[in-house]
């Protein structure tokens, strides 16, 4: 019989208007990587919560077996004093408190007059920053290392509190490849030791790559679960689960109809940090984006690309902005984001919760929002036409929710990217900039993503697309800029593209 660590029987959670789990099964192997898939909204950060206590028993049904121990957890501390651990999509660290700091908050280590014992934070910090092979001081703040880096420290942070059970939600969404890679190595390392782990992740190959079994959900039910040696465990075959049907394609195809005519032209745009001036962070860039064309902007971390990009939406980043900016072949000069909406200009922000969406408001409200004079009647929202025309939005993006009036906090990550982008869709934009547009975006939901890419620029609009995911970035775009380090480090044809391309310009350009 299989030694299992966790047993979930038969759970129910709703919320007003959706049944997020319905009568789910998930059975979790001692010793394992448990992968949980499902497209967006299926139900899996719901499951976890009820797993973690973050539902309180008694707000869902059903059973949780954990240890052979029927657990009725009341909080997240309930759970984690089992040995429970989860780490969330969104970390949780502090940027201005050190590593040891963020290890121990909340959990601080004391000397006999309760004050809080340094050395040893530091020391135990350091012993556990050692386990996941992070070589930092642990008085270093959260700010000056990279994100790979901090998911590190939350792993190390598990380790303080003597995991059993490790659960990932989307770990690696906004690691690049190599940091991602290595934190799946390091979970295979810590599997050799007997840790058990529970990993939630949109991306099919990271689930061939490590996990032994893999359950599915699909609109808040079990669908399956697959054990790898025994059952197809190839993405065509995960895909079919997670859809119900198999998809063909993963990139809709488009006529290239790219026009000469030059959509946005930058030149020699140069970028200084704004808080230390005297950094420069994208030097002197030129680029162009004709009509009717996807151009992609490739990279490592810290390359620019998101400086760039919002500091040409109305100088949203920077500061000393030098450069020249045309659209359509008039100079402009964007001043504010206002300005640049009015010129046709979005940009769909790679961080949702912080600079995209106002968590605590409706969908509708999200929705409006970057243009409010389309329903407004002399300076007056008028709320029918606004209910009406973010209801049509929300359709045509295929945002899943019981109602517009939903906070838009409370929709599963994917759905909000959905419902970020029709709040950019809403300002009928000429140039759509989007930054890591399907990060925690399912499959399917790719798709339509990519197909209303298509459509914009079959309609003769441009699109411009930041993308740590190259397949995606080779797949839709017509060209490809690739930036280093603040810096233009080439440019490609994408016909002519590949990965190992791309990677050789940036090591070309790092050389240098
Ligand atoms: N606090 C809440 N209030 C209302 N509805 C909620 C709440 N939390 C989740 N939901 C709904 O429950 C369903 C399941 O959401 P959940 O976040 O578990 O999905 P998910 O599978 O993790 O999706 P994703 O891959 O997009 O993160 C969704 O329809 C979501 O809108």
């Amino acid at each position: 019989m299989a030694d299992n660590i966790l047993v979930m029987e038969h759970i129910t959670k709703e919320f007003p208007g959706v049944k997020a789990l319905d009568n789910v099964n998930l059975e979790v192997q001692r010793g394992e990587i448990h992968a949980l898939i499902g497209e967006n909204g299926a139900g899996k950060s719901t499951l976890m919560n009820v797993l973690s206590g973050q539902y309180p028993y008694g707000s869902y049904t059903g059973t949780v077996t954990y240890e052979g121990e029927e657990c009725k957890f009341k909080k997240l501390n309930d759970s984690e004093a089992k040995g429970i651990v989860i780490i969330h999509q969104e970390l949780a660290l502090i940027p201005l408190l050190s590593i040891g700091e963020n290890m121990f908050l909340g959990n601080e280590i004391k000397n006999k007059r309760g004050a809080i014992d340094w050395d040893r934070t530091y020391s135990e910090a350091e012993k556990h920053m050692a386990q996941v092979g992070l070589h930092e001081s642990a008085q270093t703040l959260i700010k000056d290392i990279g994100t790979g880096k901090q998911q590190l420290v939350e792993i190390a942070k598990a380790f303080s509190k003597k995991v059993k059970l490790l659960i990932l939600d989307e770990p690696t969404s906004s690691l690049n490849d190599e940091d991602a890679k290595m934190l799946l190595d390091l979970l295979m390392e810590f599997k050799k030791q007997g840790l058990t782990s529970i990993i939630i992740t949109h991306k099919l190959n990271e689930i061939i790559y490590c996990a032994d079994r893999c359950t599915i959900l699909r609109d808040g039910s079990t669908i399956e679960t697959l054990t790898k040696g025994v059952d197809d465990l190839s993405e065509d075959r995960i895909i079919k689960g997670m859809v119900g049907r198999p998809m063909e394609d993963r990139y809709p195809k488009r006529e290239h109809n790219v026009s000469k005519d030059v959509m946005l032209e930058v030149k020699n745009w140069t970028v200084h940090h704004p808080l230390y001036p005297e950094k420069i962070v994208d030097d002197n860039i030129s680029f162009k984006v004709h009509k009717g064309e996807v151009v992609g902007f490739s990279g490592l971390q810290g390359a620019g690309r998101t400086e760039l990009a919002m500091s040409i939406f109305g100088k949203s980043y920077g500061s000393a902005i030098t450069g020249e900016l045309y659209i359509k072949g008039e100079k402009v000069d964007l001043k504010d984001p206002r300005a640049a909406i009015q010129h046709g200009l979005a940009y769909v922000t790679e961080d949702r919760k912080t600079n995209g969406l106002i968590l605590d408001e409706s969908i509708r409200f999200n929705t409006t929002l970057a243009r409010l004079s389309k329903v407004c009647d002399r300076g007056i929202i008028n709320t029918d036409l606004e209910v009406q025309l973010a209801e049509k939005m929300t359709e045509e993006m295929g945002t899943k929710t019981p109602s517009n009036e939903q906070r838009i906090g409370n929709l599963s990550g994917g759905n909000q990217q959905k419902a970020l982008l029709g709040k950019w869709m809403f300002t009928e934009p000429d140039i759509l900039i989007l930054d890591e547009p399907t990060r925690g975006i399912d499959v399917g939901a790719k798709y339509d993503i990519y197909c209303l890419i298509n459509q914009m620029v079959e309609e003769g609009k441009s699109v411009i697309m930041i993308s740590s995911e190259m397949p995606e970035i080779l797949g839709m775009c017509d060209r490809i800029y690739i930036m280093n380090e603040g810096k233009m480090a080439g440019e490609l044809d994408a016909k002519e593209a590949t990965q190992e391309g791309i990677m050789a310009h940036i090591m070309q350009n790092q050389k240098k």
